[in-house]
């Protein structure tokens, strides 16, 4: 018959109760140990972690009070309250488990036990336990993913061929469960990408968790990965689910990688070699079931070559590495990206019958976008805010009438770019009066207005 998973811990001052219960738990359980010492309780649970206890009410000799038991009731739950504590007592004593059972006992066991009735309430202590983890990790996990739920994205938008590249990496990578490795300047949709690969995978319907390792400080960096023990560290209040037991079944997202110290790399290293982490205040180390993506905007080979990044951890993250274009190497999907995201505001900012001009949009595909698709994001959001009428205009967009910025709007001077400029200049200098700023260029005001259309200004 094969042993069910769980580990059981017997604590008793009689051996004769220790063995006999040892032997007949473990036909039928993957791990049972004894303790006949309560005082050495503490020293066990901070360094193992058990699923059901089995705790005796009286140790001394000839006691019957249950005073002793009820004590170290109450420092097991305060060292492992995850754990299902089971008490044992003698005929009689009911009235003493019921009073245990309000301390946080799950239930209790007469001495001397029937087997069945033992292995069917070790069971049910078993199955408490579980549903306990399992609480627990949707509830970290809900946390988790309501401080990320601001970052969501939808499907990637694009349809030029540098972009189709990614998809083509993308649905071949998606259905296996090869790490992969993202790169791509800030804001080109790494995150997205890393989405739309768990979305297709056999992942899917677990969770996707996202860690921003550039923002995680170097001594809470463990704390945050992989969980801690309550009074680990002087903040430690309370147990704590880190981001791989979180993401457990799902896909788990390391973005900035390409900002860990060396100590930072040497400790990933070693958990994605042997898929276990050991929360802090602890040494025994748990299996993780993860698909791992990172993601960067360092160039890793490089910093491999320079000393800073461990090969060996490149070569563990990078089975598939996928490289996300910058906007500039996509203007084609300028327009489609402008359409979706101002239907995005016009909708939140009840404006819903704004549209961008021809020539503004050529504009826009000019501009050379450091910040890449979020930064074309949050322009259109601040110019569907600012608009007046239902017309978007250059001038709405932040970068248009900043002055550094201005000088990064072309990539090369060429003369419809200059003559854009050249209005929008004089435009500028006659405080908006057309007919002055036309008289300056030499051009009629039909003239001037044919170009502010054409330039959409
Ligand atoms: N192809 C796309 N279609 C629609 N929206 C996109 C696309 N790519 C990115 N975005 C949007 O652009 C913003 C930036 O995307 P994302 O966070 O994935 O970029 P990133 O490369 O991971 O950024 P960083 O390097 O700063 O971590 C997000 O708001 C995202 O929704």
């Amino acid at each position: 018959m094969a042993k069910q998973k769980g580990k059981i811990l017997i604590i008793d001052d009689d051996d004769i109760i220790l063995l006999t219960a040892k032997m007949f738990l473990e036909q039928h359980f993957s791990e049972v140990r004894t303790l006949d010492i309560p005082e050495n309780i503490p020293r066990e649970l901070s360094s193992k972690t058990y699923d059901v206890i089995l705790l005796d009410m009286n140790f001394k000799q000839g006691e019957t009070s249950g005073k002793e038991g009820l004590k170290w009731l109450r420092e097991i739950m305060a060292i492992a309250p995850e754990t299902t504590v089971l008490l044992m007592t003698a005929y009689g004593e009911v009235n003493l488990a019921v009073e245990a059972m309000k301390e946080g006992a799950a239930d209790f066991i007469v001495k001397p036990w029937q087997n069945e009735r033992l292995l069917a309430t070790v069971q049910t202590g078993l199955k408490l336990t579980d549903q306990q983890k399992q609480v627990r990790q949707l509830k970290s996990q809900q946390e988790i993913l309501s401080s990320s739920a601001d970052h969501q994205a939808g499907d990637i938008i694009g349809q030029s061929k540098a972009i189709k590249e990614v998809f083509n990496i993308i649905n071949k990578v998606a259905r296996t469960d090869a790490d992969v490795l993202i790169l791509g300047e800030n804001g080109t949709g790494k995150e997205v990408a890393a989405r739309a690969i768990h979305r297709q995978s056999m992942r899917a319907d677990q969770v996707f968790i996202s860690v921003d390792l550039g923002s995680i400080s170097e001594n809470l960096f463990e704390s945050e990965l992989f969980g801690h023990k309550k009074g680990a560290f002087t903040d430690a209040k309370g147990d704590r689910t880190g981001r791989f037991e979180a993401a457990s079944g799902g896909t788990l997202f390391l973005d900035e990688i390409g900002n860990l110290s060396p100590a930072l790399q040497a400790k990933l290293l070693t958990v994605l070699q042997n898929r276990k982490i050991v929360k802090v205040g602890t040494n025994h180390p748990i299996d993780v079931d993860v698909r791992v993506i990172c993601a960067t905007n360092s160039n890793l080979h490089n910093m491999v070559a320079e000393g800073t990044f461990r090969e060996d951890l490149l070569y563990r993250i990078n089975t598939v590495e996928c490289t996300i274009p910058s906007l500039r190497e996509r203007t084609e999907d300028i327009p489609l990206l402008i359409n979706h995201f101002l239907k995005a505001y016009c909708k939140k900012y009840n404006k819903p019958k704004l549209y961008v001009p021809e020539g503004v949009i050529k504009r826009l595909q000019k501009y050379n976008w450091p910040g890449n698709i979020r930064e074309l994001q949050h322009g259109i959001e601040r110019a569907v805010i600012m608009s007046d009428g239902n017309e978007l205009q250059s001038s709405d967009f932040a970068f248009a009438g900043d002055a550094k910025k201005e000088e990064q709007l072309f990539e090369n001077y060429n003369l419809e770019d200059l003559e854009a400029w050249a209005i929008k200049n004089a435009l500028k200098k006659h405080n908006g009066n057309i007919s002055h700023a036309a008289k300056e260029l030499g051009l009629s005001r039909g003239a001037m207005y044919r170009r502010m259309e054409k330039y959409g200004i």
